[in-house]
């Protein structure tokens, strides 16, 4: 029987609750009024899942406690009378397993509560296989022999994905300091990175030998994993030089660091730094708890050689690829920090069977990733089927997606094989999927549940192996509160979502699509056109894109058609409103806010500072601001 905690603080809803989940065959295991209360009970009780209102007597809420469950790896859902704005968006943040808006009917509160377990189980599961991959991938690495730098960066290259980074710092120090090695990997490509031994540390830091000998041997030791947010990184720079150097060098924002093996005689840690504040949390620190075992043993060898081996490492400020991995994800281009973030997020599902959900506007690329994905896992060797959901007649979608018999409808002549038994052993896209009607939906659900289809006017279901990835441009939460979409596929669909970033959010990626394209469609009309001026890149890293990647490669296409010269000197950008044009007020316009004011003033502080937010001529110090109140602000601000 599966345990509820009900936390609400209105006792008459809190019993109309209890009661609506006996009869359904739920157990209770209480009714808390507030958070402490709450969570004293989830540590006797251990529910399965908790109910929460948000908004709770006291000084903590529902959001906070939520904090608190999804550090604990807990199923909730929300329950609120009142849900709008800035609180639905931080109620959003902390990735529920559902919502109940007050009043409800009861079918909906049981409806969300049986998709909050099926979801909870399923991410559950699907991280559980993740983290065995990861596990296993470890394993192999901790029996390569050859070369430390090599292997070390393997292991920051395999790690990346569940424990997100810019720069990966390995400290092995013994008792009394006379040898430390810190070897640091700093993230500049997908899986490209910049290893930075003793001497690069010296060389791109500025510091002399003997302040860096100093540096290392005051390190402080930690006795457990933490993580560093906000006042607390600013706090761990004040305390470790090391860490000091390093933020200010390459902006870094937070820091979570990692003892692996620590007694009397030596330590080893991993420190990773991120250059987004907030990055690490309790799940990054569980994760690496649990594969504290490997993580420690990879560095085993080291550890006595650390005790005798004075020489330090002579390592290349090459960028290092790892070897017999460099990953084509199917002509995807993009090294963008969002972008990396999407890779990085294809390549931890591909192996696995779990569905995918893809957001993004039109044009960022969806399907493109839906076709790495494919490529990328264990079913490539069987068909990838497109269907674009939005492209067919409603009456004809059934018969397009699970086929008919002969003389199943009037004008069914022939036996049609739908694109679900296409598909077998390999990947459905089901593209647009916010225009599939609502009676599809359901069916659709069915496949997902049970893994089989009904042809029309077939005799009985039928077994089918299809891994289903789905895409749409639209905002499917709207879509389910004005009734379009059904929320219980919803959810089943979201249990692994990539969001693909608008071009506009990923402008660092404008040139090496452009070179991209001009490469691809040179050739395919013949012309020789080498490149493409400073002065026409610029004016395209200026526009606002409204079409996305589909929109520029369009734009490529017409240029290279009409272009005489083999230099590119000028794009014929439409006259879209670019979003950075004067911001000269017009006649009659509108005051700007202090907000407003406060923005783009920040906004050109940064840009002077090239986004540099930390260190000697970052934009903190121009505005003598501390680091972490520029943060706040520009977060505040929606400064990303
Ligand atoms: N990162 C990328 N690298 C190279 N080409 C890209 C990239 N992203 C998109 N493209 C190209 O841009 C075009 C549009 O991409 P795609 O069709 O995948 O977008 P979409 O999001 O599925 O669009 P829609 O929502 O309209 O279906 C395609 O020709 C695709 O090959």
């Amino acid at each position: 029987m599966k345990k509820i905690l009900i936390v609400e603080d209105e006792s008459l809803v809190g019993h109309h609750l209890k009661l609506i989940l006996t009869s359904a065959g739920y157990k209770v295991t209480g009714i808390s009024e507030s958070v402490n209360e709450a969570l004293t009970s989830i540590d006797e009780q251990k529910p399965d899942l908790v109910l929460l209102d948000i908004h709770l007597k006291g000084v903590s809420n529902g959001i906070d406690l939520a904090r608190k469950l999804t550090e604990r790896n807990m199923a909730f859902v929300y329950l609120t009378a009142n849900f709008q704005g800035a609180l639905l968006e931080e109620a959003k943040s902390t990735m529920p397993f559902g919502f109940i808006v007050k009043p409800f009917r009861e079918d909906d509160l049981l409806t969300t509560l049986d998709v909050a377990f099926y979801r909870h189980q399923n991410s559950l599961e699907s991280s559980r296989q993740q983290e065995m991959e990861l596990n296993q991938k470890l394993k192999e690495i901790r029996n390569y022999d050859g070369d430390r730098v090599q292997k070390l960066l393997r292991v920051a290259d395999k790690i990346q994905a569940y424990v997100p980074f810019d720069y990966l710092n390995f400290i092995l120090k013994n008792a009394n300091s006379t040898t430390v090695t810190s070897i640091g990997f700093l993230r500049i490509g997908f899986d490209e990175y910049q290893v930075l031994g003793e001497q690069e540390l010296l060389n791109v830091t500025g510091i002399d030998h003997i302040s860096l000998k100093n540096i290392y041997s005051s390190l402080p030791t930690l006795n457990r994993a933490k993580y560093f947010n906000d006042e607390e990184f600013d706090h761990l720079c004040n305390q470790n030089s090391l860490s000091k150097i390093i933020a200010d060098t390459y902006d870094f924002e937070s820091a979570l660091f990692f003892p692996v093996l620590q007694d009397n005689s030596v330590l080893i840690r991993y420190e990773f730094y991120s250059r987004k504040g907030n990055t690490y949390g309790q799940q990054h620190v569980a994760l690496l708890s649990r594969l504290l075992n490997v993580l420690g043993s990879i560095l085993e060898n080291d550890r006595q050689k650390i005790i005798t081996d004075h020489q330090p490492s002579v390592l290349s400020t090459e960028p290092l690829l790892p070897k017999e991995r460099i990953r084509d994800f199917d002509g995807i281009v993009g090294q963008s920090r969002p972008m990396l973030t999407v890779l990085d997020h294809i390549d931890t599902i591909s192996p696995l069977d779990t569905s995918v959900l893809i957001l993004g506007e039109s044009g960022t690329g969806k399907e493109r990733v839906a076709k790495s994905i494919h490529a990328l896992s264990g079913r490539s060797g069987k068909p990838l089927v497109v269907v674009n959901c939005a492209s067919l007649p409603a009456n004809l979608i059934e018969s397009e997606l699970f086929g008919h018999e002969k003389g199943a409808f009037t004008g069914a002549l022939e036996k049609r094989t739908g694109k679900f038994e296409m598909a077998s052993g390999g990947t459905i896209f089901l593209d647009e999927i916010g225009e599939l009607p609502i009676d599809l939906q359901v069916k659709l659900l069915r496949v997902l549940q049970e893994q089989e289809i009904e042809r029309l006017g077939g005799r009985g279901p039928i077994k089918i192996d299809v891994r289903i990835i789905a895409a749409t441009n639209r905002d499917l939460e709207k879509e389910m509160e004005e009734g379009r979409f059904r929320l219980d596929l919803y959810y089943r669909l979201f249990v692994f979502p990539i969001i693909i970033p608008s071009l506009r959010e990923r402008i660092d990626d404008i040139p090496a699509l452009t070179n991209h394209f001009i490469s691809y469609f040179s050739k395919k009309y013949k012309k020789q056109i080498s490149g493409i001026s400073p002065e026409a890149i610029a004016q395209m890293l200026d526009y606002a894109w409204p079409g996305n990647v589909r929109e520029l490669e369009h734009l490529i296409e017409r240029t290279i058609l009409l272009s005489k010269t083999s230099i590119i000197e000028q794009v014929l950008l439409p006259k879209h409103p670019s979003d950075k044009t004067s911001s000269e007020p017009q006649a009659g316009a509108r005051m700007k806010t202090i907000d407003e004011n406060e923005r783009d003033y920040i906004i050109n502080v940064l840009k002077n500072c090239n986004g540099r937010i930390r260190g000697a001529g970052g934009a903190a110090a121009v505005m003598g601001l501390p680091p972490t109140t520029l943060h706040s602000k520009m977060k505040r601000l929606g400064i990303k």
